[in-house]
Protein backbone atom coordinates (compact mmCIF):
# COMPACT_ATOMS: atom_id res chain seq x y z
CA UNK A 1 0.00 0.00 0.00
CA UNK A 2 1.13 3.39 -1.15
CA UNK A 3 1.67 6.32 1.16
CA UNK A 4 0.83 10.33 0.49
CA UNK A 5 3.90 12.93 2.07
CA UNK A 6 2.56 15.78 2.97
CA UNK A 7 5.83 18.28 2.78
CA UNK A 8 5.35 21.28 5.30
CA UNK A 9 7.18 24.38 6.11
CA UNK A 10 7.24 27.82 6.92
CA UNK A 11 7.78 29.82 4.15
CA UNK A 12 10.98 29.99 2.55
CA UNK A 13 12.07 26.51 4.78
CA UNK A 14 12.65 25.00 0.61
CA UNK A 15 9.16 22.98 0.23
CA UNK A 16 9.23 23.93 -3.59
CA UNK A 17 13.06 23.55 -3.70
CA UNK A 18 13.09 19.85 -2.15
CA UNK A 19 9.79 18.92 -3.71
CA UNK A 20 11.67 19.58 -7.51
CA UNK A 21 14.40 17.57 -6.36
CA UNK A 22 12.95 14.60 -4.68
CA UNK A 23 11.27 13.82 -8.11
CA UNK A 24 14.25 13.56 -9.88
CA UNK A 25 15.58 10.94 -7.72
CA UNK A 26 16.09 7.66 -8.38
CA UNK A 27 15.93 5.54 -5.63
CA UNK A 28 12.16 6.73 -4.74
CA UNK A 29 9.24 6.72 -6.87
CA UNK A 30 6.63 8.99 -6.30
CA UNK A 31 3.36 10.72 -7.87
CA UNK A 32 2.10 14.18 -7.88
CA UNK A 33 -0.94 14.63 -6.91
CA UNK A 34 -2.57 18.18 -8.93
CA UNK A 35 -4.20 20.68 -6.49
CA UNK A 36 -7.12 22.47 -8.16
CA UNK A 37 -7.50 26.35 -8.19
CA UNK A 38 -9.87 29.23 -8.77
CA UNK A 39 -7.19 31.73 -9.37
CA UNK A 40 -6.69 32.76 -12.61
CA UNK A 41 -4.04 31.19 -14.39
CA UNK A 42 -0.66 33.10 -14.53
CA UNK A 43 1.97 33.20 -17.37
CA UNK A 44 3.97 30.41 -17.72
CA UNK A 45 1.45 27.76 -15.88
CA UNK A 46 -0.31 25.72 -17.87
CA UNK A 47 -3.73 24.05 -16.89
CA UNK A 48 -3.36 20.18 -15.37
CA UNK A 49 0.32 21.25 -14.58
CA UNK A 50 0.37 23.35 -11.24
CA UNK A 51 -3.01 23.36 -10.47
CA UNK A 52 -6.38 22.68 -12.46
CA UNK A 53 -7.80 26.08 -13.12
CA UNK A 54 -11.41 26.29 -12.09
CA UNK A 55 -14.60 28.49 -11.50
CA UNK A 56 -16.67 28.24 -8.51
CA UNK A 57 -19.53 26.53 -10.76
CA UNK A 58 -17.08 23.89 -10.16
CA UNK A 59 -16.21 24.01 -6.96
CA UNK A 60 -19.64 23.71 -6.29
CA UNK A 61 -20.02 20.61 -8.43
CA UNK A 62 -17.31 18.91 -5.83
CA UNK A 63 -18.93 20.24 -3.36
CA UNK A 64 -22.29 18.60 -3.78
CA UNK A 65 -20.49 15.13 -5.13
CA UNK A 66 -18.28 15.38 -1.92
CA UNK A 67 -15.82 14.94 -3.45
CA UNK A 68 -13.73 17.81 -1.91
CA UNK A 69 -10.60 16.47 0.19
CA UNK A 70 -10.20 20.08 1.62
CA UNK A 71 -10.03 23.52 0.64
CA UNK A 72 -8.37 26.82 1.68
CA UNK A 73 -10.50 30.15 1.17
CA UNK A 74 -8.08 33.08 0.73
CA UNK A 75 -9.26 36.59 0.74
CA UNK A 76 -6.91 38.67 -1.35
CA UNK A 77 -7.06 41.90 -2.99
CA UNK A 78 -8.17 39.88 -5.84
CA UNK A 79 -11.05 38.67 -4.25
CA UNK A 80 -11.67 35.45 -2.84
CA UNK A 81 -9.50 32.44 -3.90
CA UNK A 82 -9.80 28.84 -3.02
CA UNK A 83 -7.19 26.47 -3.65
CA UNK A 84 -8.19 22.82 -2.95
CA UNK A 85 -7.63 19.02 -3.33
CA UNK A 86 -10.14 17.10 -5.52
CA UNK A 87 -10.63 13.11 -5.02
CA UNK A 88 -10.99 12.94 -8.59
CA UNK A 89 -9.52 9.53 -8.95
CA UNK A 90 -5.71 10.75 -9.40
CA UNK A 91 -4.95 8.90 -6.25
CA UNK A 92 -4.12 4.86 -6.53
CA UNK A 93 -2.79 4.20 -3.27
CA UNK A 94 -2.48 0.55 -3.95
CA UNK A 95 0.17 0.95 -6.70
CA UNK A 96 1.46 4.59 -5.83
CA UNK A 97 2.83 6.67 -3.70
CA UNK A 98 2.68 10.56 -3.74
CA UNK A 99 4.21 14.12 -2.71
CA UNK A 100 1.93 17.33 -2.15
CA UNK A 101 3.23 20.29 -0.51
CA UNK A 102 0.22 21.38 2.01
CA UNK A 103 -0.53 23.60 4.67
CA UNK A 104 -0.96 21.83 8.46
CA UNK A 105 -4.22 22.43 7.91
CA UNK A 106 -4.21 19.70 4.72
CA UNK A 107 -2.24 17.48 6.44
CA UNK A 108 -4.74 17.08 8.96
CA UNK A 109 -7.69 16.83 6.69
CA UNK A 110 -6.12 14.72 4.27
CA UNK A 111 -4.84 12.24 6.73
CA UNK A 112 -8.44 12.75 7.89
CA UNK A 113 -9.99 11.46 4.60
CA UNK A 114 -7.12 9.13 3.96
CA UNK A 115 -6.78 7.67 7.20
CA UNK A 116 -3.50 8.24 9.80
CA UNK A 117 -2.01 5.05 8.44
CA UNK A 118 -2.05 6.67 4.65
CA UNK A 119 -0.43 10.14 5.23
CA UNK A 120 2.92 10.80 6.34
CA UNK A 121 3.82 14.48 7.72
CA UNK A 122 7.15 15.52 6.34
CA UNK A 123 8.20 19.01 8.42
CA UNK A 124 10.79 21.01 6.79
CA UNK A 125 12.53 23.44 9.25
CA UNK A 126 15.08 26.52 9.16
CA UNK A 127 16.41 28.78 11.73
CA UNK A 128 14.44 31.95 11.18
CA UNK A 129 17.18 34.20 10.79
CA UNK A 130 18.20 32.36 7.77
CA UNK A 131 15.04 31.53 6.36
CA UNK A 132 14.03 35.54 6.68
CA UNK A 133 17.82 36.28 4.76
CA UNK A 134 16.48 33.43 2.16
CA UNK A 135 13.17 34.82 1.75
CA UNK A 136 14.51 38.01 1.08
CA UNK A 137 17.45 37.04 -1.27
CA UNK A 138 14.69 34.91 -3.61
CA UNK A 139 12.11 38.22 -3.41
CA UNK A 140 15.29 40.65 -4.17
CA UNK A 141 15.43 38.30 -7.75
CA UNK A 142 11.36 39.07 -8.45
CA UNK A 143 10.57 41.83 -11.13
CA UNK A 144 8.63 43.35 -8.27
CA UNK A 145 9.60 42.20 -5.18
CA UNK A 146 6.71 42.00 -2.34
CA UNK A 147 8.33 42.46 0.86
CA UNK A 148 5.18 43.59 2.63
CA UNK A 149 3.55 40.32 1.71
CA UNK A 150 6.40 38.56 2.19
CA UNK A 151 6.65 39.99 6.14
CA UNK A 152 2.64 39.17 6.25
CA UNK A 153 3.85 35.31 5.83
CA UNK A 154 6.69 35.65 7.61
CA UNK A 155 4.52 36.54 11.04
CA UNK A 156 1.06 34.47 9.91
CA UNK A 157 3.66 31.58 9.61
CA UNK A 158 4.37 31.40 13.01
CA UNK A 159 1.18 31.14 14.09
CA UNK A 160 -0.11 28.58 11.60
CA UNK A 161 2.81 26.07 12.23
CA UNK A 162 3.09 26.87 16.08
CA UNK A 163 4.72 24.67 18.33
CA UNK A 164 1.36 23.66 19.68
CA UNK A 165 0.09 23.25 16.53
CA UNK A 166 2.78 20.62 15.01
CA UNK A 167 2.02 18.75 18.25
CA UNK A 168 -1.59 19.19 18.03
CA UNK A 169 -1.32 17.90 14.63
CA UNK A 170 0.72 15.01 15.30
CA UNK A 171 3.97 16.47 13.92
CA UNK A 172 6.95 14.90 15.04
CA UNK A 173 9.70 14.52 12.71
CA UNK A 174 11.55 17.53 11.37
CA UNK A 175 14.11 17.80 8.94
CA UNK A 176 16.15 20.68 8.86
CA UNK A 177 17.06 22.59 5.94
CA UNK A 178 20.91 23.26 6.21
CA UNK A 179 22.72 22.27 3.20
CA UNK A 180 20.28 21.18 0.71
CA UNK A 181 21.85 17.76 -0.67
CA UNK A 182 22.15 16.31 3.06
CA UNK A 183 17.88 17.43 3.76
CA UNK A 184 16.95 15.57 0.49
CA UNK A 185 19.45 12.91 1.01
CA UNK A 186 17.36 12.42 4.07
CA UNK A 187 14.18 12.94 3.19
CA UNK A 188 14.57 10.55 0.67
CA UNK A 189 15.57 8.06 3.14
CA UNK A 190 12.67 8.63 5.54
CA UNK A 191 10.45 8.61 2.26
CA UNK A 192 11.97 5.09 1.55
CA UNK A 193 11.66 3.55 4.53
CA UNK A 194 8.37 4.47 5.38
CA UNK A 195 6.98 3.08 1.95
CA UNK A 196 8.44 -0.65 2.59
N1 LIG B 1 19.30 24.33 1.91
C1 LIG B 1 19.22 25.52 1.32
N2 LIG B 1 20.24 26.39 1.44
C2 LIG B 1 20.18 27.62 0.88
N3 LIG B 1 19.12 28.09 0.18
C3 LIG B 1 18.07 27.26 0.05
C4 LIG B 1 18.06 25.94 0.61
N4 LIG B 1 16.87 25.37 0.32
C5 LIG B 1 16.18 26.28 -0.40
N5 LIG B 1 16.89 27.41 -0.56
C6 LIG B 1 16.48 28.65 -1.23
O1 LIG B 1 15.59 29.30 -0.33
C7 LIG B 1 14.57 29.98 -1.05
C8 LIG B 1 13.22 29.47 -0.56
O2 LIG B 1 13.06 28.12 -0.99
P1 LIG B 1 11.68 27.61 -1.56
O3 LIG B 1 11.12 28.59 -2.54
O4 LIG B 1 11.89 26.21 -2.01
O5 LIG B 1 10.82 27.66 -0.20
P2 LIG B 1 9.28 27.35 0.07
O6 LIG B 1 9.25 26.69 1.41
O7 LIG B 1 8.69 26.60 -1.07
O8 LIG B 1 8.70 28.80 0.19
P3 LIG B 1 7.19 29.34 -0.02
O9 LIG B 1 6.31 28.55 0.89
O10 LIG B 1 7.29 30.77 0.40
O11 LIG B 1 6.85 29.18 -1.47
C9 LIG B 1 14.81 29.71 -2.53
O12 LIG B 1 15.48 30.80 -3.08
C10 LIG B 1 15.70 28.47 -2.52
O13 LIG B 1 16.55 28.42 -3.64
Amino acid sequence: MGKIFCLMGKSSSGKDTIYRELFKRQDISLKKIIPYTTRPIREGEEEGREYHFCNEDQVAQFQNANKIVELRAYDTVYGVWKYFTVDDGQVDLADNSYLLIGTLETYVKIRQYYGAAQVVPVYIEVEDGERLLRAIAREKEQKIPKYTEMCRRFLADSEDFSEEKLKDAGVSVRFENEKLENTIDKVAAYIRQQVC
